[in-house]
Formats: C-alpha cells, sequence, structure tokens
C-alpha cells in the first residue's frame, strides 16, 4: 500500500471498514501508510489488516501489547487473539472468507516513527500516531516453528516470502478456505464501509496533497546509477518515477508490533527486515552468489565466490556524477555538475566542486544542474528507530552545551573575535557564546562564557562540552585554564569588536549537496572555504519533532570531538533561533521536513534566553513573534573532492575493469580504515559508512590526487564500555550495511568494518557494489569477487571484512595495518 499524502500534525485520518490487503507482502518496505506526517494521527477502525507472511500471532500480540502508547495515551494495549474470524472480502464478492484467528486489535496504539529509508528519492515516511480501533490482523501463511528454532522471526518471515515468490502455485499454502458465514451483521458493515470511505479518503487526499505535498515535498535527486548490474536490465540514465522506488528497502511501521521496529520496545529478532527484501530466492537458498541480490548475507567458511569476469566489472558502469572522464586529482568544471536537485521550492542545486557566486543572496541563486543531472548510486539511509534515539541521546548529549544561539543573521552567525586562521584538517573550534543560551540536558550558568570542543584530547561529546567558561584556541589537546572572568572580558571585547567592524565570519556561498534533514552549504568562515552543514528543526514539542532534533544536536556534538587527518574536521556549530507567529510557515517547514535551504537570512532577535520555547505557543494571533523553529550550523572543513562515489570510474584510477591504479585504490581504501580505526578507538559507530559519506580532498601528495575524509555522523553512536554491540538499532545504507543490522538491528564497531569491506571492493573495481535496476536493488553480479589479477592481500582484507558473523570480521586498526603493509610492498 502506497500513500502519496501527509496529514498536518494535530490531524486525523480515519480509515474505516477497509481490508488492507498485501499490507505486508514483503518485510516492511512495501508498508507505506503516509508519508511524513509528524504529529498526525492515524486510525483504523474497523478495519482487516492482512498480512501475507508473519510470525505466529501469539508472537504478534506479544509485540503489540508490549509497544509503547503516544506520549499523552495512556491505558494499555488491548489486542488478543479470536478464533473463526470471518470478513467479507472484495477478493471474494458475495463469499466471505473465514480465518482460523486474526488478532482483535480493540484498542493499540503507538508511534510509527519516521522511517527515512527512501530519503535520497526525496520520500519520507511515519512520523505519526498510529490507532486501531476494533480492527483485526490476520496473517496469511505462517512461518513454520522449525525455521523459528534455527532462525530469527525476521529472517523466518522473509524466508517465507522467498518461497512465497518462487512458488508458481496461485493460492499460497496456508491461504484459508472461503467460507459463507451465516453470521452477516457484522461482514455486512464492514463491506457496506468499504465504497464510502474510499471516496472520503480520495477526496481527503486531493485537498491534503495539493495544499501539502507541493509545500513539503523535497526533489531530491534519484540517486540509480545509469547502469546495469548482475545482468539484469539497465535502469537508464533517467531517474524513475516515485511509484518506481518502493521496492527498497526501509524501516517500516505496522501496528502487528513486529512492523515498529525499537519504538515498540520489541525483540530484534521479530523486527521486520527493512532491507531484507525482495532477496532472490536463489541468493540466499543456494549461498553461492552471495551477492545477487539487494542483501549481501556475508560470506561464511568455505563459501564459493561468484566467477569474476571483465564483462560483470565492466557492465555499462558509468560514474554517475561526471558526464566525460576527468583525471583524478583536476579540478571539475560546471559541466560535472549533476547533483543537483535539492529540493522543491526553489532550493538549490550545485555540484560540490562548481564555482559558487560568492556573496549571492542564497535565495536569489541559480540552480546548476537540475533538468539535465544524471543519477547517482543510491544510498539510502536508514534512520535509527525512536528507542534508538533514546539511546542516543543518552550515549552523546553534552551534558552542557557548548553551542551557542545567536542573534546575527544568519550569513553572520559566528562572528567570534578573531582567531588565528586554522588550517584546514585540524579541528580548531571557536564557538563564542553571545548569551549563556542553554541547548541540551545541563543547567544554564547565564555567564554567557564561552566553550570550545574537539581536539585530540576532546575524547567525547561530553568533554566538550563540560566547560562553559572555557575558550581554547589551540587545535589540539589540553585543558583550558581560562577563568570565567578572563571569559567575559574576551566576549565583551568581541562584542564591542563585533558592532563596530560588522564583518562577517561565515559567508554562504552555494549549495553543496542534500541530506534527508538538511542542506549542505558550501560557504567561507574565517577566510577558510568550508562546508556548512544546516539542520532545521522545531522548537515545538509536536510529537515527531524529537527525533530530528536530537539527531541535529547529536551530530553537532559528536563531530566536534574527533580530530584526526581522514575524518572531516569541524570547527564550530551554532545555533540559530527562528521566529514567526504560531501557525506560520516556519511551522510547517518544521513539521515536514523542511531543510531551510532557501530562508536562510532570516535571523530575527528573539525574546530572550529562556523563554523561546515555552514562548512558541503563547503568541498566536497577538502578533507577538516566537521561537518556531531553530537551525543549526555545522561548519566544517570543505571536502574539495567531493564524496568518493563521485570518484568511481575515473580513468585514471580505473584504466580498464579488474585493472585499477593499485596504489592509489589502496591507499583510499587505508585513509577510509585509518578513519575507522581512530572512530573505534574512541569508541565511537559511524553507523552510515558508505561512498557517499566517504569525502575526497585534493591532495597532491597522495597517489590518488585525494585524501579521505570521512564525514556525516548523524547516524553515529558511542559504544558503552565493555559492549560488542547496540541491539535494535537498524540504520544504514543499503548495500553497505551487514546482515547482523539487517537482520537483528545489532549495530557495532564490526558493522563500520562490514561496510568497509563493501567499499574496498568498490575502490578496487571503481564502482558502487549495488544499484538500483528494474528489477530493484540489486548487487553487482560479480560481488563480492576479485579478479585473479588483485594483490591476494587486498582481496583477503576486504572478503574478511565481509565475513557474515561479526566476531569473525578483522577490527579496522587490523585492515589498516594489513592495507599499510600491502602499500609498502614495492610494485
Ligand atoms: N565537508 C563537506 N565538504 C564538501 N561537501 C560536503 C561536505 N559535507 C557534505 N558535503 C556534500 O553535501 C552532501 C550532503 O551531505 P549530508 O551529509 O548532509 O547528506 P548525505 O550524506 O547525502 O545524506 P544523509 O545525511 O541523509 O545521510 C554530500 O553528499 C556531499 O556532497
Amino acid at each position: 500500500m502506497v500513500m502519496l499524502f501527509a496529514v498536518a500534525p494535530g490531524y486525523t485520518i480515519r480509515f474505516l471498514g477497509l481490508e488492507l490487503v498485501n499490507h505486508f507482502d514483503v518485510v516492511g518496505p512495501s508498508f507505506r501508510t503516509m508519508r511524513l506526517s509528524p504529529g498526525a494521527n492515524v486510525l483504523f477502525e474497523r478495519c482487516v489488516q492482512r498480512r501475507v507472511a508473519g510470525l505466529p500471532l501469539a508472537a504478534a500480540v506479544v509485540n503489540m501489547v508490549s509497544a509503547d502508547r503516544p506520549v499523552g495515551n495512556t491505558g494499555q494495549q488491548t489486542c488478543f487473539i479470536v478464533d473463526n474470524f470471518t470478513f467479507a472480502s472484495t477478493r471474494s464478492p458475495g463469499r466471505p472468507l473465514t480465518y482460523p484467528q486474526a488478532v482483535n486489535m480493540a484498542d493499540y496504539a503507538t508511534t510509527n516513527p519516521p522511517d527515512r529509508s527512501l530519503a535520497s528519492q526525496g520520500l519520507y515516511y511515519g512520523g505519526y500516531s498510529y490507532y486501531t480501533h476494533l480492527s483485526y490482523y490476520i496473517v496469511d501463511n505462517v512461518v513454520s516453528q522449525a525455521c523459528l528454532e534455527k532462525h530469527p522471526g525476521s529472517e523466518c518471515v522473509t524466508l517465507l516470502l522467498q518461497q512465497l515468490a518462487a512458488s508458481s502455485a496461485p493460492p499460497p499454502p496456508s491461504l484459508p478456505t472461503a467460507t459463507r458465514a451465516s453470521d452477516s451483521k457484522p461482514v455486512a458493515t464492514i463491506a457496506a464501509a468499504v465504497v464510502v470511505p474510499i471516496v472520503v479518503v480520495l477526496a481527503l487526499v486531493g485537498v491534503i496533497a495539493g495544499v501539502l505535498i507541493r509545500r513539503r515535498r523535497r526533489r531530491q535527486p534519484y540517486r540509480g546509477g545509469g547502469q546495469s548490474c548482475g545482468g539484469s536490465a539497465k535502469a537508464g540514465g533517467s531517474c524513475p518515477k516515485e511509484g518506481d522506488l518502493e521496492s527498497s528497502g526501509g524501516a517500516s511501521g505496522g501496528p502487528d508490533g513486529s512492523g515498529l521496529p525499537a519504538a515498540s520496545g520489541t525483540s530484534s529478532a521479530l523486527v521486520p527486515t527493512p532491507a531484507a527484501i525482495a532477496v532472490p530466492a536463489a541468493a540466499a537458498a543456494a549461498g553461492a552468489a552471495a551477492g545477487d541480490g539487494c542483501v549481501f548475507w556475508g560470506l561464511e567458511e568455505g563459501q564459493a565466490l561468484p566467477t569474476w569476469s571483465v564483462e560483470g566489472a565492466a557492465e555499462k558502469f558509468k560514474p554517475a556524477g561526471s558526464r566525460k572522464p576527468r583525471p583524478a586529482g583536476a579540478a571539475l568544471d560546471a559541466a560535472d555538475s549533476d547533483v543537483g536537485g535539492c529540493g522543491a521550492d526553489g532550493e538549490l542545486s550545485m555540484d560540490a566542486t562548481s564555482d559558487y557566486r560568492s556573496g549571492d543572496d542564497l535565495d536569489g541563486l541559480a540552480t546548476v544542474g537540475g533538468a539535465g543531472r544524471s543519477c547517482q548510486p543510491i544510498f539510502d539511509t536508514i534512520e535509527p528507530t525512536a528507542s534508538t534515539a533514546m539511546a542516543l541521546s543518552r550515549d552523546l548529549l553534552p551534558t552542557r552545551s557548548h553551542m551557542s544561539i545567536d542573534r546575527a543573521p544568519a550569513t553572520a552567525i559566528a562572528s567570534a573575535a578573531p582567531e588565528p586562521a586554522a588550517s584546514p584538517g585540524t579541528a580548531t573550534p571557536v564557538v563564542v557564546h553571545r548569551r549563556a543560551q542553554h541547548v541540551g540536558s545541563g543547567p544554564t550558568d547565564g555567564s554567557g562564557g564561552a566553550a570550545a570542543a574537539g581536539g585530540q584530547g576532546g575524547g567525547g561529546a561530553a568533554a566538550a562540552a563540560n566547560s562553559p567558561a572555557a575558550v581554547r584556541t589551540g587545535s589540539a589537546g589540553g585543558g583550558s585554564g581560562a577563568s570565567t572572568d578572563v571569559v567575559s572580558e574576551l566576549e565583551l571585547l568581541a562584542r564591542g569588536l563585533r558592532s563596530s567592524i560588522k564583518d562577517v565570519q561565515l559567508r554562504l556561498e552555494g549549495v553543496l549537496g542534500c541530506g534527508a534533514y538538511g542542506t549542505v552549504y558550501k560557504g567561507i568562515w574565517q577566510g577558510l572555504p568550508v562546508a556548512v552543514k544546516t539542520l532545521v528543526f522545531s522548537a515545538s514539542t509536536v510529537e515527531g519533532a524529537d527525533g530530528r532534533r536530537r539527531r541535529a544536536l547529536q551530530e553537532a556534538a559528536l563531530c566536534q570531538s574527533i580530530s584526526h587527518p581522514n575524518v572531516i574536521a569541524t570547527y564550530c556549530a551554532e545555533l540559530e533561533p527562528l521566529h514567526g507567529p504560531l501557525g506560520s510557515e516556519a511551522v510547517a517547514s518544521a513539521a515536514g521536513g523542511g531543510s531551510g535551504a532557501v530562508a536562510v537570512g532570516g535571523g530575527v532577535d528573539s525574546g530572550g534566553p529562556n523563554g523561546d520555547r515555552a514562548s512558541s505557543g503563547a503568541a498566536s494571533g497577538s502578533g507577538r513573534m516566537a521561537v518556531m523553529d531553530y537551525r543549526l550550523y555545522i561548519v566544517q572543513e570543505y571536502a574539495d573532492g567531493g564524496p568518493l562515489w563521485r570518484l568511481y570510474g575515473n580513468a585514471s584510477l580505473w584504466p580498464a575493469p579488474g585493472e585499477p591504479n593499485t596504489p592509489a585504490v589502496v591507499s583510499l581504501g587505508l585513509g577510509i580504515a585509518r578513519a575507522l580505526a581512530h572512530l573505534h578507538s574512541k569508541r565511537i559507530i559511524h553507523g552510515d559508512l558508505n561512498p557517499n559519506n566517504v569525502l575526497l580532498k585534493r591532495d597532491s601528495s597522495q597517489s590518488s590526487g585525494f585524501i579521505i575524509k570521512v564525514g556525516d555522523f548523524g547516524l553515529s553512536v558511542m559504544l558503552p564500555e565493555h559492549r560488542s554491540h547496540l541491539s535494535n538499532l537498524r540504520m544504514g545504507t543499503m548495500f553497505y550495511m551487514c546482515p547482523a543490522v539487517v537482520m537483528k538491528a545489532q549495530v557495532g564497531p564490526a558493522s563500520d568494518v562490514f561496510s568497509l569491506g563493501v567499499m574496498l571492493w568498490e575502490l578496487y573495481h571503481g564502482r558502487p557494489a549495488g544499484t538500483r535496476t528494474e528489477q530493484g536493488p540489486r548487487y553487482c553480479s560479480i560481488f563480492p569477487a576479485f579478479p585473479p589479477t588483485c594483490p591476494p592481500a587486498y582481496s583477503a582484507v576486504a572478503l574478511h571484512c565481509l565475513q557474515r558473523q561479526p566476531q569473525n570480521r578483522p577490527p579496522a586498526t587490523d585492515v589498516a595495518e594489513r592495507l599499510e603493509a600491502l602499500l609498502a610492498i614495492p610494485t
């Protein structure tokens, strides 16, 4: 079921008397009840929700009753099994169907967490509260007990779906026989209610879609490479329509509890497998061509690899980010600009390495790219679920924020006292608080002091944030030593200078790209070229907005605490309150996932240091302005080479299939491995390592012409001491997620290493391991095989990373050492 509309916060859409067929025909992803609708409610009343394959109903009930009810909705879940459930179905007009058992979801309520697994296509789902009243959940095919004894429940559902897909027999094995019900009273009620609600719903769709979607929908570029893979048909160079995209992986939500990942508090074994979709039966069953599908199950001992062939490696791959070959390290020109299409409503699109019109007002910037752009590889990131986010905030949020709220316009957000220019590549955070506006979970001291983050000595987000009165201007290590008085003095001085000099320290010049939660701008900060990540989140406490805020603050806190040559350096982070009367655009933009890309420059004075959030609900109709949203700016080192995937196919690094410039690709792989080893040494799990988040910076001393810069810590988590992984976290990007993440929602350093393994394969081949084809997302047919000419040490380390069992994978330090050793061998 795919719905094309979103519902505004506070509104309820009610489904009455419908049979939702194929609601769960594959695990998870096809369940797309509504687009991202934070704060909205969905009510299923007297409906039948039918699943093609699922767990025994008793397990579903366990999941349902343990699901958290939405905030403010007290009481217990009321779900129970009923026997001999009979209902009328349009599948067999006049002949009601009887199922031996069904779950009566008499009163079930939970929150459907936001799902941005198709974010790269601009598709967002979930974020609303989900209610059922007198509705029924039925399963056509229940997984066998024998399977459950051997595999986690979600795996069994996947396998059963594969069997069903492979089976040509029209009626699935345990499809219940249709019988005529003698008591047709409730049946008649349901049947009569089918047509009217559909008409009502469609009318509603028209109105809501017209008003909301146009305003909120972000037209992200489709990132499906114009290539075929695995012998499947070519996807073509054009972007498919949205409807074509629904078969890709993603988190799901659903009323059976098994579709409500961590938010429901269900055990991971009962959570469906977002990315484990459309897995060709042959792939898992045969176990040979392990990558012949969209899920790579990992390697087991003795497992045969597919046969490597030049044809397989060369299958019409064209680097999605370029239309003409360019030498490694060479400057890219405007013709390469095809990232494009950040979003609707005049958002900008521009290639990461294009020229920018310095000093332009962003609202007026022209679009570069856009219509003529080609498609990129797909990077469908799966967001951590709600309970995950709680774990994240505990682990990562600073006890006291070092971020400041600034009164200045957005184009001058970081007007701190002049600092010695930081050299790119070293973290030199400079954040001066104008006011001691507290952001985060600790007390506000009101001193207006400054805090510094990062440096070698940081070691964690909290370390940077615990010294609000500290100013550190050095680049690494060391404590502050500065007293509050000195800080205040400096602050006063800086304020005086700022008002007289009226210079801006951050100038935004153009758009580099868009993530799911915000736009990344190219800018100049203290004379340095920088990338400025902006994330807008709502000041309101409307349900669904919290996740956005948490994610933004966590990312800012974490990336400031890391300092490594192969990790994007973060110079500072600032918060800007956005104001408006209640009910203004700001509300819609925050709730609907607006990127904030268009409105930069709208900073207006806030009412005071403490009342911002509270006032957001009190300004309606009075003409008073209240803080509706916050925009967070994260000022980072600018990686002028763009994302790694855009380098793929470059003729100077990959002159022929299977014959790369080995030292160059090994050194790139080494850069990623070193970054990962550093992160893991700090107990940080990146969580979303893929060639879109691995950036490049030109460096002529490198054999590839680039140095690796790992970025995007939006899904990163801290691993507690003595733990090998975190549970109930399903996040990452399709093709790069390890089986334990997909199947068991377990994230750890080993899951990053798996992603690294995929990228080592890609680096050797100069192409993405997976792509979207007409048949859906697919790994390349030869993945994860290497050509016979590949140095055995390289393929060995890559395949070691790709082991199915996390404990069988090497630590990132080991990978780095082995790649270093390989580089040291004279060629
Ligand atoms: N430090 C940087 N230097 C140069 N370009 C950058 C930098 N950071 C991000 N970008 C560009 O901006 C784009 C968007 O980055 P961002 O991290 O917000 O989103 P994403 O990784 O594409 O998606 P998501 O955040 O949803 O995972 C990137 O693809 C990259 O091209």
